[in-house]
């Protein structure tokens, strides 16, 4: 590890929704940032205010001392710690910001472990509109010695950080605060069109839940959209039902029966079966359109 005096060169693999504003959040702060994307294209917004493009994951880990990767499930996180392997050596950190689980997550450590780096796990509680912001929320877990390393990085991109222990816990905690999110934003659709078959006003609805003890900026937030049926996306339903389902991997795994995210979960399957892959989560309420 370079010493806390030394320049910090900076790679970022993943250029998605999330993954380009915090990468423009790093250049912004002043951090010189190499990016990657298995789409080229989608990085132009970042190299446009600086970055340099990487033409492989190798390379991105070649050039940086610490690499953080936002892609978007399991397989693709895994596909891009093997790609990005042959560039890591002592004295980088690989940081995962991806939202998978910890048996993934276990296997990316060894991996990157392995070519004698460092390996901190840190998905994000927190969506566009924080990620633009700065705002986020990390959940890390892994290497300690990596995570004071990364501290300063992480409040470029966010406004707090856990730090929650081995391997597998940030992986854990992520998927709990995802599940209670998915079963809440299902509950939140069933609501809007039960008061819309009741012939009651969904605007009068908002209001009320925003004056009480279910108020969340999330219903604040998606209300208003869901009403007029539109889901620009910002958090992805095809990630929302991926996350359902490592969710309810982990409560099988641990005997922990969960029957409210079982239901959220065949409603958000329903949705996809309606083409919402690629819609915000919140078009899980045409899951109950007949
Ligand atoms: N959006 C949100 O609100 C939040 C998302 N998350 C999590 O963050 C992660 C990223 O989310 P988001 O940015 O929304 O996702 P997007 O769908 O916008 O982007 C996904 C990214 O993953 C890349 N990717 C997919 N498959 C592969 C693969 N096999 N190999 C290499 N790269 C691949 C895509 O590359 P390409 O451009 O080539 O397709 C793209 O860069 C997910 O795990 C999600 O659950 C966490 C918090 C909030
Ligand atoms: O994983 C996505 C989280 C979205 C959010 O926290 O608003």
């Amino acid at each position: 590890m370079a010493s806390s005096s030394e320049t910090i060169r900076v790679g970022f693999i993943g250029a998605g929704i999330m993954g380009v504003p915090m990468a423009k959040n790093l250049l912004k702060a002043g951090h010189g940032v190499t990016i990657w994307n298995r789409t080229a294209s989608a990085c132009d917004p970042v190299v446009a205010e600086g970055a340099t493009l990487a033409a492989s994951a190798a390379e991105a880990c070649e050039k940086s001392d610490v690499i953080f990767v936002m892609v978007s499930d399991p397989a693709a996180a895994l596909a891009c710690a093997e790609a990005a392997a042959p560039g890591l050596s002592a004295g980088k950190g690989y940081v995962d910001v991806s939202t998978v689980d910890a048996a993934t997550s276990t296997e990316i450590a060894a991996l990157v472990r392995g070519t004698g780096a460092m390996f901190l796990e840190a998905p994000v509680s927190g969506s566009k509109a924080p990620a633009e912001q700065g705002a986020l929320i990390f959940l890390a877990a892994g290497d300690r010695q990596l995570y004071d390393r990364v501290a300063p990085h992480l409040e470029v991109m966010g406004k707090a950080h856990f730090f929650l222990g081995d391997v597998g816990a940030g992986a854990n905690m992520k998927l709990v605060v995802n599940s209670v999110m998915g079963s809440m934003m299902a509950s939140f659709a069933e609501g809007l069109t039960l008061t819309e078959k009741a012939g009651l006003d969904r605007e009068t609805l908002l209001e009320v839940i925003s004056l009480g003890a279910i108020n969340t900026p999330m219903y604040a937030l998606k209300g208003p959209n869901m009403i007029k049926g539109a889901f620009p996306p910002a958090f992805p339903l095809k990630h929302q039902q991926k996350d359902m389902r490592l969710a309810l991997e982990l409560g099988e795994k641990l005997d922990v029966t969960m029957p409210v995210a079982n239901a959220a979960n065949e409603m958000y399957k329903v949705a996809q079966g309606k083409g919402k892959d690629d819609d915000d989560f919140s078009a899980v309420i045409v899951a109950l359109e007949k």
